[in-house]
């Protein structure tokens, strides 16, 4: 089971360093690991993410599948974290400098890419914000990539690696390509259509969130199914783990 955390374990708050995991959903995602592999897929870091969940013996895959940890071997992430170190580094210091003195624009260090939040930003802003965000992307051409998700653009290194490609590795490393094993992702985002895209055929995707929602407008989905709010992730999750 893979399992996105923002969106999908916790609803989207204001504040990113808000989202923290309900006790119902712990019991049940430790439930759940108690019966079959869990591993957590996500944009966050992962040692924050340990935290917010509270659970720190779960496979995760964080910095969008970048930085990629098992509790029985540590990092399995190959050099992925160390090479791009430099210029995760530098980019993180300098939207901090631009971007740092606008009101409710926030920076958000990880270890192997960096989000800017603009939710609690003047719409006026946001314009000044997305600026940065592009001139950083010019300066740093075939270095960067940015993908935009919910009120947030995720800087990551432009290489040929993302959510689909972390799920994929996993089920190698974790030994779980057997005919027995279906593999099922849930997220919310469009960093998660990777994840999607990746299992079709192969496994379920299920998407999380509502076509009412203004932040999943015309968003197309390559899940095959849809839970409507985290609420029914619990309910999904807690008669899996049965
Ligand atoms: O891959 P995920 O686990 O879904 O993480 C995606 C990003 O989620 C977080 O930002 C989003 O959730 C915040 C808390 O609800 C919200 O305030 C923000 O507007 C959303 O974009 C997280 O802060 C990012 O680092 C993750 O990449």
């Amino acid at each position: 089971m893979f399992l996105d955390y923002d969106g999908v374990l916790t609803p989207i708050v204001p504040r990113p360093e808000d989202a923290v995991i309900s006790d119902g959903m712990r019991t049940v995602v430790r439930e759940l690991a108690s019966r079959c592999p869990v591993c957590v897929v996500t944009g966050r870091d992962r040692a924050v993410v340990q935290q917010l969940m509270g659970i720190d013996d779960l496979v995760v895959a964080g910095s969008h599948g970048f930085d990629i940890w098992t509790p029985q071997r540590g990092s399995v992430s190959d050099d992925r974290v160390a090479r791009f170190a430099d210029l995760v580094a530098a980019v993180t210091d300098r939207l901090r400098t631009e971007i740092g003195a606008i009101p409710g624009a926030l920076v958000e260090p990880k270890r192997a890419s960096v989000a800017v939040h603009y939710r609690l930003a003047e719409p006026a802003d946001r314009n000044r914000i997305a600026t940065v965000v592009q001139g950083l992307l010019s300066e740093y051409r075939g270095e960067l990539k940015v993908t935009p998700g919910k009120m947030v653009y995720e800087l990551a290194p432009a290489v040929d690696w993302d959510k689909g490609r972390a799920v994929l590795y996993l089920i190698e490393v974790l030994d779980l390509d057997s005919a027995g094993t279906v593999p099922v992702y849930l997220g919310d985002d469009i960093t998660d259509e990777d994840a999607f895209r990746a299992l079709r055929g192969r496994g379920i995707g299920i998407l999380v969130g509502r076509a009412d929602d203004p932040e999943m407008a015309g968003r197309t989905t390559a899940a095959e199914f849809v839970l409507s709010s985290v609420d029914e992730v619990e309910r999904f999750l807690t008669a899996l783990a049965r």
